[in-house]
Order: structure tokens, then sequence, then C-alpha cells
């Protein structure tokens, strides 16, 4: 048996991470060939995923560094009517990260001979950003859209919300879902092709945590309750705290709120995403691990014949981005309208290019297949 390939299980120990099942058969069912990859197992360490990335503690100037920066991106900062400078910066960085629609081309050639691997983020991507986060519906129509690419490519949606909620967004069985920023990995419940019902993948690395992840939630739901507009979400192996129907002037009170329960919590840590604090236990594990994950476990360790494809809008992707960046393999696409750091290689502007771009993708893969029956 090689080391090929990573099987993790959702063991009871949360954190015991070696597990006896064959990949093939766990990862078979919206795969297509190459995808046929040899059982394996690999054994990471409960020390190395556990060793911290930082200390717990949330220093008072990190906190405000975050209100800083939600603040310098809320529509009251950003001037309606750009300078020439910021023309000028937004050009360049356009040229630096094109739209994907415009470089359609230049993706599928490098596509030739590969498996597209399909990773899609759900808030911002492939649903607009609204007020209520319990409202962020995805269209009919993106719902189709996704259905199409997972036809023709293994398609997983990586979310930072609870792997069920975004399953109950999105509601296609044929799809990969790993959820609370990658800590919660299931794989499709339905064959695509045959309709066959297959034995559901899980990866939980974080298990040991829920208690803690409770306590907090808890604990954050009634520091916070004084605060008109703020909301906390249970998102399983994360929390997260919203900042966007929070008056500007009380953010600073609501992070300071955040920051005093999380004191009590060496073992939790801080990120942030589009006007939300969000609180995660400090193991090795984000977005970017879930997608090599994802990669290992349908049979693409160490290959040269995928093209993994990752598209999102937020901070959190960026752990993704990075990675496709350092294996050199596939694009990053970010979701924005606006200029910003990343390491992303082309953009799309908002959910509707997003969708533009999946159905380019379904029809080049139509028009390929023709094209090749007919030789
Ligand atoms: O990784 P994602 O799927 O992008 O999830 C990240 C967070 O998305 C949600 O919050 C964001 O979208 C909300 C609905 O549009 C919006 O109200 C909020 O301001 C955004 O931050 C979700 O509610 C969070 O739990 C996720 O962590």
């Amino acid at each position: 048996m090689t080391k090929q390939n990573v099987v993790l299980s959702d063991v009871k120990s949360g954190l015991a991470i070696t597990v006896a099942v064959s990949n093939s058969s766990l990862f078979s069912a919206a795969v297509q060939k190459p995808l046929t990859a040899p059982g394996g197992y690999i054994t990471i360490s409960r020390s190395k995923l556990l060793k911290k990335l930082e200390t717990g503690g949330v220093t008072e100037g990190r906190i405000n560094a975050w209100v800083e920066s939600m603040r310098a991106s809320s529509p009251t900062r950003i001037r309606p009517t750009p300078s020439s400078t910021q023309n000028r910066d937004e050009g360049s960085w356009m040229l630096k990260h094109p739209s994907a629609l415009n470089m359609f081309e230049e993706i599928t050639n490098a596509s030739k001979g590969k498996q597209i691997v399909m990773f899609l983020d759900y808030d911002g991507t492939l649903s607009p950003i609204v007020e209520d986060p319990d409202r962020a519906f995805m269209s009919e129509s993106m719902r189709r859209a996704v259905k199409d690419v997972a036809k023709y490519f293994p398609t997983a949606i990586v979310s930072g919300r609870c792997r069920d909620k975004v399953y109950s967004f999105v509601r296609l069985a044929e799809l990969y879902y790993a959820g609370s920023h990658g800590m919660d990995i299931k794989g499709p419940t339905k064959s695509y092709r045959n309709k066959k019902r297959n034995q559901p993948v899980l990866f939980q690395p974080a298990n040991e945590f829920l208690p803690m992840i409770d306590e907090v939630y808890k604990a954050l739901l009634e520091k916070t309750k004084s605060t008109p507009g703020a909301k906390v979400e249970n998102n399983r192996f994360c929390v997260s705290v919203h900042f966007r129907c929070v008056d500007e002037k009380s953010w600073t009170e609501l992070a300071e709120q955040v920051r005093s329960v999380l004191k009590e919590y060496p073992k939790l840590r801080l990120t942030q995403g589009r006007k939300v604090l969000e609180i995660r236990p400090t193991i090795k594990w984000d977005k970017g691990k879930a997608l090599e994950f994802l990669l290992e476990s349908l049979g693409f360790a160490n290959c040269n014949n995928v093209l993994p494809l990752y598209i999102g809008d937020d901070r959190t992707d960026e752990d993704a981005f990075k990675v496709l960046r350092n294996r050199g393999q596939g694009f990053g696409i970010l979701v924005s309208k606006v200029a910003k750091e990343t390491k992303a290689s082309y953009t799309l502007q908002e959910p509707s290019e997003v969708m533009d771009f999946l159905h380019r993708l379904v029809e080049w893969k139509r028009m390929s297949a023709r094209g090749h029956s007919r030789v």
C-alpha cells in the first residue's frame, strides 16, 4: 500500500488521524477518470496538527487593526468617484490579476490533459453578501450552474459556515462539502451518474474542540447581547461574530467584547472576514489544507495531471490561493470589485460573473467532448 493519499477519519478521539479505508471507495462518487486512486494511509501526528499558530491571546492592538481594516472597506469610507491615483492603482491591479472571463482560453489551455477540480467558496462567491447571514440564499440559476459543473468536474464547496448550513443553501448531494473553514469535510452522498448512494467521507480534525466552541459561542452570545445588531453564529467548529448590522461607532466596543471572552481561551484564535470576526481552534488547518486534503484524497497527490480552480472572495480563501501558488498548479480566482492584496491569479467581479464563468466552463467541456467524438 502506498503512502500517496491522505484519508483521515472522524474518529471519536478527535485527532487520532489514521484511517483504514480505501481512498477510491470513499471518493468514487462524482469522480471521473483518472481519479481511480490507490488506497493508502497517512498519519498526521497529533502534535503537528495541534501546533499552535499563535498564542491564543489577541492583543488590543491587533483587534484595533482589524476594526480599522473593516472600517476602511465600509461603504461610508469608499469614495464614490475614484481619484486618478485610485484609477491607476486599480488599473495596475487588474493587469496583475486579470478577469478570469477574459483569460478563459488561457485557463482552458492550461487544463489540456489535466482533470479540472473545482473549489467554490459560498458567501460572496455563489451568493451575494446580504445583511442577514441566515438569508444568504443561492439563486436557482446559480444552483443549476454548479450542478452542471459537477457533472464534468469533481466539485467542492469550501466555506466558513457550518457544513449542514451550507448544504441547506446549496442542496446538491453530488458535491464535496468542507464546512467550518475545512474542519468538517464530507464527500458526495450521491453519484451524479448512477445515483448510487455512497459512504460519506468525514474528516473532522478539530473534534475535540467541540465542547469548547459551544462554550465560547454561549459566552459570546451573552457578552454581545448589549450591542445592538451584533450577531453570533455557531458554525460548529468555529464561531462568527457579525459586525455588518452594528453601528460603526460600536465596532471597537464589540471587538473588545470578543477579545474579553477570547482571552479565557488560549487554544482558540481569531481571524477576520467580511465584517465578521471568526473564532477557531489553533490547529494548523484552513481552507488551503482542506484543498490539499481533497486533492490528495481524489488521487492527485504529487500529480501533474490536475488543474485545481479555486474561486473565493474572502481573506480566508487566501490560504487556498497560497497553496495553489506554492504548488505551481491551478489558479486562484478572487471575487472582488476592488483592488485587494491577493495571491489569486485572476479575478471575477461578483457572483453573477462567477456564474458566467461556470457556464463557459461547462459549454467549453461540452464542445470539446463533441469535438473529440467527431475525430
Ligand atoms: O467561507 P464563506 O462561505 O465565504 O463564509 C464566510 C462567512 O460567510 C458568512 O458571512 C458573510 O456573509 C453574510 C451573508 O451574506 C454577511 O452578512 C456577512 O457580513 C459576511 O461576513 C457567514 O455568515 C459566516 O459565518 C462565514 O464565516
